[in-house]
């Protein structure tokens, strides 16, 4: 095993004098990703659920195509009510009509068009007989337009009606299906290689070894990155050997063509700091810390390659927090992904906060009062159980007094 020289504060590898603030870290990480240019695919409608479009939608056709009646009842000339009409032939939902006949009424069902001569659609049940089965209809007065939905009411020909960058919802696939469209180009999902390990971690279903621990973090990562719309596209568990890890990370690169490299652990002070070992070559890889806790240890940079590559730190809940705050977000402005969103909320009981860093804290909603929240007693990150029963991260803002009950705070929602 290859030994890394301890860390120093003149550390020529270490770009970052004074710990970086969390947000400036965050612009960092979305000023890497951005190193490779976001792709494009074209995927049927059914594929696109949560995608971002990339480029504007144009419609081909107005919606609705024709004026179309909104009620099932009676088509008629405004001017010829209030009134008793003769019935014209019944006008179905996709029937072509023939012009309604000057004095007379046509039965008419929704969305079946209106045709021409007709103005009006009094609903079947505002008429004196209220039912269809009449040779003369007795209407009351109906303005004009009264229940006619005009053509092109809702798009007109050549209106962009979604623009580059929406995520599409179910009413946007809708929309799409109702131009007629099949399918749709969005941002492709970024590829990502996952790498974590070290010499005490083992697969989860292997046996473990007395001094061993099982990978949390790849499950970990692969979750969070799922979950936000990326795709892993291969893990890879690195044993403490910076030579073995550099190796697996040039073949996994040409295996697996990664939009972007993800690691976890080896990176912080410690004589085997396989991570930040391998990388030391790289000319546009940095390690340094970031103000918040747990996260504080990070790596980030482009590798010679053009592959971006982000390194957090190997404690579970370190690199879950540091997942969910940076990539999360990063991932969501440069390829359109689905980032968490931050909401302001107010602290259930007092908090004390750290002198010069961020803490990330753990927390709950409090029942029957979404905007308040309870911050769970662990800090330490090691403690994946109490993450897993937690509701928000909490972002504590560093300070040296206690924030009392009723302090706001930005939480994200898990
Ligand atoms: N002298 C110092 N020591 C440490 C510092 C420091 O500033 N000075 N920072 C601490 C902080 S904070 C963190 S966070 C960690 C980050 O260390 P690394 O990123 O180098 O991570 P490792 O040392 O490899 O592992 C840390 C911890 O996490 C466990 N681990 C690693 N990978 C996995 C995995 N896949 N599944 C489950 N658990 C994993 C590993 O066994 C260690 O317990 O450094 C502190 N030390
Ligand atoms: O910054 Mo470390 O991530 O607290 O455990």
């Amino acid at each position: 095993m290859q030994q890394t020289p301890p860390e120093s504060a003149h550390d020529p590898n270490d770009a970052w004098d004074s710990p970086r603030g969390l947000t400036a870290h965050r612009e960092a990480v979305r000023t890497a990703l951005a190193a490779r240019t976001p792709r494009t695919e074209t995927v049927p409608l059914t594929a696109a659920l949560h995608r971002s479009l990339a480029r504007d939608a144009v419609a081909g056709i107005a919606l609705p195509p024709f004026d179309n009646s909104q009620m099932d009842g009676f088509a008629a000339a405004s001017a010829d009510t209030p009134g008793r009409l003769p019935a014209a032939a019944t006008i179905a939902a996709g029937l072509v009509p023939a012009p309604l006949a000057p004095g007379t009424a046509a039965p008419i069902m929704t969305g079946a068009p209106v045709p021409a001569g007709a103005d009006t659609v009094v609903p079947v049940e505002d008429t004196r007989d209220g039912c269809f089965d009449v040779a003369e209809v007795v209407l009351p007065a109906s303005a004009p337009g009264r229940f006619v939905r005009p053509a092109g009411s809702d798009v007109a020909v050549g209106d962009t009606v979604l623009t580059a960058g929406t995520r599409l919802g179910p009413a946007a696939l809708g929309l799409l299906a109702a131009l007629g469209r099949t399918d749709v180009t969005v941002r492709a999902r970024p590829r990502v290689l996952v790498c974590t390990g070290g010499d005490e971690v083992v697969l989860p279903g292997q046996p473990l070894p007395e001094g061993r621990i099982y990978d949390a973090n790849t499950a970990l990562l692969h979750a969070v990155l799922t979950g936000c719309g990326a795709e892993v596209c291969a893990t890879r568990l690195v044993a403490d050997s910076p030579d073995v890890f550099a190796g697996s990370l040039h073949a996994d690169i040409a295996a697996h063509d990664p939009d972007l490299v993800v690691t976890s652990g080896g990176i912080s002070a410690g004589r085997f700091e396989v991570v930040r070992s391998a990388l030391a070559a790289e000319p546009a890889v940095r390690f340094g810390s970031v103000a918040m806790q747990p996260g504080g240890p990070q790596g980030l940079g482009v590798l010679r390659g053009g592959i971006p590559i982000v390194c957090l730190p190997g404690n579970p809940v370190s690199t879950w927090v540091s997942a969910v705050l940076l990539l999360g977000p990063a991932l969501a402005e440069v390829w359109g992904t689905t980032g968490p969103t931050a909401r302001q909320a107010r602290l259930e009981t007092t908090v004390t906060p750290l002198a010069a860093k961020t803490q990330i804290r753990r927390g709950t909603r409090v029942p029957a009062a979404p905007d308040r929240v309870d911050v769970l007693p662990g800090t330490s990150s090691h403690l994946l159980a109490e993450a897993a029963r937690a509701e928000v991260l909490v972002l504590v803002p560093p300070g040296p007094e206690p924030l009392p009950a009723g302090t706001a705070v930005q939480v994200v929602d898990l």
